[in-house]
């Protein structure tokens, strides 16, 4: 499987982001650039902005037309809020991993995972969905990646929620997405199969080198998982950098009224030490 280049100086670079639903401002001026191969977690409360954010990398959302521009590995996505078409394969260079997983309920395992390579064939094939011996190879090697081979043949109906997280990844993984995306990832799952979907993210970021953002709403998770935050609340960019830096009291300040004592409530990872409520 081919990994993700380390050629490309940045693989995500959002400049004054604004958006707005109706008279409600949601984004407000957002800029930051992330590398390629970084692995960042997004956080903020509740209603902050990050699906928005996200939805709007992949081109799901356009921005206001206020003078934004998001570039992801050199190609401009949107523009002025108008966005930006590109061949499939240049699409399928960023994959997007959604909080209900967006499986194909009826289609097996592997048949899930290969819909991965669609955007990747002649259109003429992809019609057809005729996936050659390598694509069945690609999809198999990803499916033990993500420690699910022994379930390619089962209905993706039958998994429970971390394994249909976990063949989504196998999905992006033949997809040969050099930028994964995730939105609250792991919010249905419970802290074993939370634990398991994460260490598959990093183990993808540090052996492929592909760039990983996962929005979060575990403080604690998203503290251990990475080097880098970036926080939003209510709509604006409130904190970029390193995770080790986002003290307690810092995030009492993101979070404030919105119950940042219950996020830290949540079980803490085996042999890791829950924090101390923010003072
Ligand atoms: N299509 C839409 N139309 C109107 N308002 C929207 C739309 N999408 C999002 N919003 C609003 O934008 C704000 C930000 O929502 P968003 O889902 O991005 O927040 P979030 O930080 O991801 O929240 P959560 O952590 O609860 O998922 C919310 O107030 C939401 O109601």
């Amino acid at each position: 499987m081919t990994t993700a280049t380390a050629a490309t100086p940045t693989a995500i670079d959002v400049r004054s982001l604004s958006k707005s639903f109706g008279r409600k401002r949601v984004l407000e001026e957002i800029a930051f650039t992330i590398a390629p191969g970084e692995r960042i977690t997004l956080i903020g409360p509740s209603g902050s902005g990050k699906s928005t954010l996200l939805r709007h990398l992949v081109g799901l959302t356009a921005a206001d037309r206020v003078g934004s521009r998001i570039t992801l590995l050199e190609r401009t996505v949107q523009s002025d809020g108008r966005l930006l078409s590109a061949p499939r394969r240049e699409r399928c260079r960023v994959g997007y991993i959604f909080q209900n997983f967006n499986l194909v309920n009826r289609l097996s395992v592997l048949q899930n995972v290969l819909i991965g390579r669609l955007g990747r064939m002649p259109r003429w094939r992809a019609l057809s969905a005729r996936f050659s011996a390598d694509e069945h190879r690609m999809a198999h090697e990803a499916l033990a990646r993500v420690g699910l081979h022994d379930l390619a043949a089962q209905r993706a109906n039958t998994l429970s929620g971390g394994q249909m997280q976990r063949v989504a990844i196998a999905r992006a993984l033949v997809q040969e997405a050099e930028i994964i995306l995730a939105d609250e990832p792991i919010a249905s799952l419970d802290p074993k199969s939370a634990r398991e979907v994460m260490d598959i993210l990093r183990r993808i970021n540090e052996e492929d080198g592909r760039a990983v953002v996962v929005s979060l709403h575990q403080i604690d998770i998203a503290r251990q998982w990475c080097d880098r935050a970036i926080a939003l609340k209510r709509g604006r960019l409130y904190y970029d950098g390193p995770t080790r830096a986002l003290t307690d009291q810092r995030l009492a300040a993101l979070y404030d009224d919105a119950g940042l004592e219950e996020l830290l409530a949540q079980p803490a990872p085996a042999g890791r030490q829950r924090l101390a409520t923010a003072g």
